[in-house]
C-alpha cells in the first residue's frame, strides 16, 4: 500500500529577513526582525510531503560539508526519510536561498545553488540502487539537467515511474520529457515548456497533448488558488482547490506533488482521490507561514478529509429534514412552485411520494431545467410555466437567509425562473440547512445574471463600485451558462450595505437580467436539524 518514493533533488537553507521596504542601490537599512533558518529547496520539500503522507521516502541530494547539513539531516531523520544517499561534498557549500519579505508580504529571493548545483549523473549512478528499488522517481529543475536525466534513464531501465515537476520554470530539452511518465508544471511552468497559455479547460488540454506527443502519460497543472487539472489520454478533469484563508503559499506546490506520489497508484486508477488527498494536503501547508514547517503530516490530511466529509453529511440530514417537515405541510389542490438545487430536491422527492401515496391533487411547476427534469423522471404532474399566471405556494432553498427573512438565491444558477416563480407565488416557504441562516447577508456572494453580449461593461461597473466581482466558472473551467444562456458574476455584500438600494441599483444596470437578492418574498422559513426551526415573516411587514 504504502509507495516507495525516491526524490532526486536540490536542498536550500531558506534564510528569510522581514524587512519594512526593501533597499534601494547603495542603500543600507537597519532590520529589526530577523527569522531563523528555516529548512526549503524544492527536492527537499517534496521528499517531506510524500515522507509526511506515509510514504517509504528516500532522499538523493548534495549538501556542503557545513552547519546547514547538519541541520537539514536532523530534519530529514525526524521525518523517517532514507538518508543513505544524501551525499556530502568538500567543495560547496549547502544550497541557500535568501529570502527578503516586505511589509505587503511581497517577497524577493535570491538562490545560492551550491552543492546541489555540483550534483553530477556520477553522483546518481552511485546510488543507482535508491532509483532500481523505488516504485517512482520525483525530480525537479534545481539541479543539473543531465544529472535528472541519469537518474530518469535508470529509473526507465528498471521500470520505476518518473515524475518530472519543471520547476522552476525553463526550457528542456527534448530528451529529459520523453524520459518523463508523468509532469507537473503550475501554469507558468506550463506555458514555458510548451508556447501554450494555461487560461481555460481547453488550453490546458492543449497543453496535455503537447506532452502526449513526446510520450508523456499524464499531465498535472496546478493553478493556484483555482485547483489543479490532471489528464491522460484517457480521462481529464479539473479539480477545484478548497477555499481556506491562505496566509503563505510557499511550499504548496510542493506539498501537492510529494502528497501525490505518496497516494497515487502506479497503475494511476485513484487519480481523484489521490488528487483530493493533494488539494487537502496543499490546503493545509497555505495557511502556514513557512516551508516545509507547514507541510501537513497524513494525519492531519486524514483529519480535515474526515471532517469535511462528517459535516457534508450533518448538512445532507438538516437538508432532507428540512424538506421532508415542509413537504408534510402541503395542502391539497393547489399548484405548486417546485425549488431549484440540492435542498429543493429533497422537498421533490417528498412530496411525490405524498402525492403517489395519498393520491393528492397538486399541480406542480419547476423553476429549473434540472427541477424539471426530476419531476417528470418521478413521473409528476406538471404544469408548464407559460400557461399559469399565479402558484398557491413554492417550496425552494436558498443560500443565505438573514434574520428578517431576506436572502440570496442562485448559487445553483437558476436566479432569474425562481425569481419568475417566487414573486408569481401567493405564499413562498425556504427550507435550509442551519448553515444557510445568518444574522446578516454582509459579506455573502451575490449571484448577478447578465447577458454574455454586454457582461464586462457589468463587470467593470461592478468593480469599480467595490462589490469584487468574479465571473462564475464551471468545474471544468468553462465560463457557467444559466439556463436563459447568460452568465454569472459573483459580486460580495459590502458590510454597510441598504439591501433594497443594492438590488434596486443592480437591476437599473443595463445588461443586469436578474440577482439573486429576494427582500419580501420568503413567508416562512424552514431550518433542519434534529428539532426543526420554523420562522415566520413578523405579521406587520408588507409583502413584496
Ligand atoms: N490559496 C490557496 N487556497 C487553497 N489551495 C491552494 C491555494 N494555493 C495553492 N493551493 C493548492 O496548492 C496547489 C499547488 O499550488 P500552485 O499551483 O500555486 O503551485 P506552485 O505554483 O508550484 O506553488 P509554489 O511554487 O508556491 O509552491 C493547488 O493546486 C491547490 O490545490
Ligand atoms: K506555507
Amino acid at each position: 500500500m504504502s509507495k516507495k518514493v525516491v526524490v532526486i533533488g536540490s536542498t536550500n537553507v531558506d534564510k528569510v529577513l522581514n524587512v519594512d521596504k526593501y533597499a534601494l542601490p547603495g542603500e543600507t537599512l537597519a532590520v529589526e526582525n530577523h527569522q531563523e533558518s528555516h529548512g526549503g529547496g524544492k527536492g527537499a520539500n517534496q521528499a517531506i510531503a510524500a515522507a509526511r503522507s506515509g510514504a517509504d521516502t528516500t532522499f538523493i541530494t548534495k549538501l556542503g560539508d557545513d552547519e546547514d547539513a547538519k541541520f537539514m539531516i536532523e530534519g530529514f531523520k525526524k521525518d523517517g526519510m532514507n538518508i543513505d544517499s544524501v551525499i556530502t561534498t568538500q567543495a560547496r557549500q549547502t544550497g541557500q536561498a535568501y529570502i527578503t519579505v516586505d511589509s505587503t508580504g511581497q517577497n524577493s529571493i535570491y538562490v545560492y545553488g551550491g552543492a546541489n548545483m555540483s550534483m553530477t549523473p556520477a553522483d546518481v549512478d552511485q546510488h543507482e540502487d535508491a532509483i532500481k528499488n523505488a516504485d517512482r522517481a520525483i525530480a525537479q529543475l534545481e539541479i543539473p539537467v543531465p544529472t535528472i536525466i541519469e537518474a530518469f534513464k535508470i529509473a526507465k531501465k528498471n521500470e520505476v515511474q518518473t515524475i518530472l515537476n519543471p520547476a522552476p520554470a525553463k526550457k528542456l530539452p527534448e530528451e529529459l520529457l520523453q524520459l518523463t511518465d508523468i509532469i507537473t508544471p503550475n501554469e507558468t511552468e506550463a506555458e514555458a515548456l510548451t508556447g501554450i497559455k494555461v487560461i481555460d479547460d481547453d488550453s490546458m488540454m492543449k497543453n496535455a497533448e503537447y506532452f502526449f506527443k513526446l510520450g508523456i502519460r499524464m499531465v498535472i497543472i496546478t493553478v493556484g488558488d483555482k485547483g489543479s487539472f490532471y489528464a491522460t489520454p484517457a480521462s481529464h478533469a479539473f479539480i477545484p482547490a478548497f477555499k481556506v484563508k491562505a496566509v503563505d503559499t510557499t511550499a504548496a506546490g510542493d506539498t501537492f506533488i510529494g502528497a501525490l506520489a505518496s497516494r497515487l497508484d502506479l497503475n494511476s486508477a485513484n487519480i481523484r482521490d489521490a488528487m483530493l488527498y493533494a488539494n487537502h494536503a496543499s490546503s493545509l501547508t497555505v495557511q502556514v507561514a513557512g516551508a516545509q514547517n507547514s507541510i501537513p503530516y497524513e494525519k492531519d490530511v486524514l483529519d480535515v478529509i474526515s471532517k469535511t466529509s462528517k459535516t457534508k453529511e450533518a448538512i445532507e440530514k438538516e437538508k432532507k429534514q428540512a424538506a421532508e417537515y415542509a413537504a408534510a405541510q402541503v395542502p391539497n389542490h393547489i399548484v405548486l412552485g417546485l425549488g431549484s438545487g440540492s435542498t429543493a430536491a429533497y422537498f421533490v422527492k417528498a412530496i411525490n411520494e405524498r402525492i403517489k401515496k395519498e393520491g393528492l391533487d397538486i399541480q406542480c411547476v419547476a423553476t429549473s431545467v434540472g427541477t424539471e427534469k426530476l419531476a417528470e423522471s418521478l413521473g409528476m404532474p406538471m404544469l408548464d410555466v407559460n400557461t399559469i399566471d399565479r402558484v398557491d405556494l413554492t417550496v425552494d432553498g436558498a443560500d443565505a437567509v438573514d434574520d428578517k427573512l431576506n436572502g440570496i438565491k442562485g448559487g445553483g444558477a437558476a436566479l432569474l425562473f425562481e425569481k419568475l416563480v417566487a414573486t408569481m407565488s401567493d405564499k413562498n416557504i425556504w427550507i435550509v440547512d442551519s448553515t444557510k441562516y445568518h444574522k446578516t447577508l454582509a459579506g455573502q456572494k451575490l449571484p448577478v445574471e447578465v447577458i454574455p453580449f454586454g457582461g464586462m461593461g457589468v463587470f467593470r461597473y461592478l468593480n469599480e463600485a467595490g462589490y469584487k466581482p468574479e465571473f462564475r466558472f464551471r468545474d471544468d473551467g468553462d465560463i457557467l451558462q444559466t439556463d436563459s444562456g447568460n452568465y454569472l458574476i459573483d459580486i460580495t455584500i459590502p458590510d454597510d450595505a441598504d439591501l433594497a438600494k443594492l438590488a434596486h441599483n443592480l437591476k437599473n444596470y443595463t445588461g443586469v437580467v436578474e440577482h439573486g437578492l429576494f427582500l419580501n418574498i420568503c413567508d416562512q422559513l424552514i431550518i433542519g436539524g434534529d428539532k426543526v426551526r420554523v420562522i415566520d415573516r413578523p405579521k406587520e411587514e408588507t409583502k413584496k
